[in-house]
Order: C-alpha cells, then structure tokens, then sequence
C-alpha cells in the first residue's frame, strides 16, 4: 500500500536554478529507502520538501493520504508529529541533558506555554527512558548532550525522533560524521527499531555500501532527477556510476 506518494516534484531556491526536476516515486508503509548521489544532487532537499521545511516550488506530496503541499500551518504542525527527523549534526541541545533533549521530540504536541514550562507528564519520561534503553544510552540520561561521543548524540536524536511516535523517519546523512564503529551501531539500531515498530524510513547516504547493506530499496540521484530506482541488489557497478556521473566512486565512498 502506498503510504507516501510524491509526484512531479520540482524545487528551485530563490527561483533559480533548479535543484529538484519533476521526482516521482511511491514509497510503502514500512519500506527503508536509501537515497543516493554526488554531492549537490538534491539528496536533502528532497527530504526537506517532504515535511515542507522548505517550500515546494510544483508537484504533490502526499503522505498518509495527507496533501502536505496543500496544508495549512495548524493541519501541517499537527502532520509532522508524524514525521521524525534525525539530522547529520544531530540538532541537539548542547548544554541540555539528554532526556531533556529526547523530550523535545513532544513538543509538537504541546501549547507554546507547556512547551516553555517543560511539561511533561510521567508516561512521556517512561517513554523517553524506554528509547534510552532501547539504544543503549539509558545510563547517560542526566548528561549533559555535549559530553556524549559523536555516535552517542545520534543515538540521543534518534531517541528524540522516535518519542514523537512517528509514521515515518526522515534521516539526512545521520552517519556522515561518525567513525565506521559508530555508523554500524547507528544503522543497526535505525534498522532494527523501524522494523521492530512499522516505522516506514527514507535516509540520505553518502556510502553506497550502507546503502546496500540496509535498505530494501535504493533511489539514485543525480542533478536532481532520479536516475535509478530499484531494490539494493539490483544496483550494479554500472548503475552506481550512471548515478554518481564521472565522479570516481571512491573518493564520494570514503
Ligand atoms: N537554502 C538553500 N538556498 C539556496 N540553494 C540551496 C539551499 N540548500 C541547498 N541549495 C542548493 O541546492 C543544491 C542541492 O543541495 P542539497 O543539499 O539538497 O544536495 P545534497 O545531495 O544533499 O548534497 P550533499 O550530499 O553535499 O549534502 C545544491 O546546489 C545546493 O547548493
């Protein structure tokens, strides 16, 4: 069943060049998509069209039977507490402990006022020791984010996305600075967690490896129109250099 439908998506910034060219493509309730391609192919533009962090300049988003093109302010709020976000520079709070951090990810929930006050109720701090748990960093909760190791704070932004009980996660290179260790046990658990709870999952790549190793499925950028389009073992040495042009793979690989 198609869960997340985009269609003749195109997105310029300041109506010049044009960044995303007419991308179409249906992703399932439950699929983990890898997106690929050099480097300024569109990989996080594209992800930002889809809970509209930036507008979109032609073409339809629908997700979960949703028009996000379309929405309001108030429908569109509502709408992304079902989309989590995990970021390549996690986005944290630094001089904020780590479960406070976590429970930003309900803040979309709350009026600005029990925002401001930091109301949460017990349910919400069980479900954020849950997720600390779950990703093995319930021993650091009342840390401060900016004594955790790089692999550590993407764990606390996972935990962050996935505490707004999300439908779907947007991951924008969540292992673009980590060290091969880190990515493993960053990847391990985004696999495993989104399988283990439905959570359909699109994340930028820059390691065709990974890429491979993790997803069902790979979509290929390249200059903002997708190239390729196919399940991970279907994506050959030759597709990977259709999509990464006359660029050595190697060098965009390391
Ligand atoms: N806010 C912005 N304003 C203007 N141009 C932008 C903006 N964000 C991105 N771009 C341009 O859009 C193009 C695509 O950028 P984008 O970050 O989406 O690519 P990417 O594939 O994610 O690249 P990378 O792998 O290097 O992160 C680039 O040419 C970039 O310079």
């Amino acid at each position: 069943m198609t869960f997340l439908q985009i269609a003749g998506l195109s997105k310029s910034y300041n109506n010049e060049t044009t960044v995303l060219k007419d991308i179409s493509f249906n992703v399932k309730a439950g699929e983990f998509v890898s997106i690929i391609g050099p480097s300024g192919a569109g990989k996080s533009t594209l992800l930002r069209c889809i809970n509209r962090m930036v507008s979109i300049s032609d073409g339809e988003v629908v997700f979960d039977h949703a028009p996000i093109t379309k929405l309001k302010k108030r429908a569109l709020r509502q709408l992304r507490t079902d989309i989590g976000m995990v970021f390549q520079h996690y986005n944290l709070v630094p001089r904020l402990t780590v479960i406070e951090n976590v429970l930003h990810g309900r803040l979309g929930y709350k009026s600005t006022l029990q925002g401001v006050l930091g109301r949460f109720t017990e349910e919400e701090k069980e479900h954020a020791f849950f997720l600390l748990r779950k990703l093995g960093i319930e021993e650091h909760a009342y840390k401060r984010c900016d004594q955790l190791s790089g692999g550590q704070q993407q764990r606390v932004g996972i935990a962050r996305a996935l505490i707004q009980n999300p439908k779907l996660i947007l991951c924008d290179e969540p292992i673009a600075s980590l060290d091969p260790n880190a990515s493993k046990i960053i990847m391990d658990h985004l696999k495993s967690i989104t399988t283990e709870l439905e959570i359909t999952c699109l994340i930028n790549l820059h390691q065709v490896e990974v890429a491979q190793q993790y997803s069902d499925r790979i979509i290929g950028l390249n200059q903002g129109e997708v190239v390729f389009d196919g399940p991970n073992y279907k994506l050959t040495e030759e597709k990977i250099n259709h999509i990464y042009g006359t660029q050595m793979r190697e060098l965009i690989t390391v």
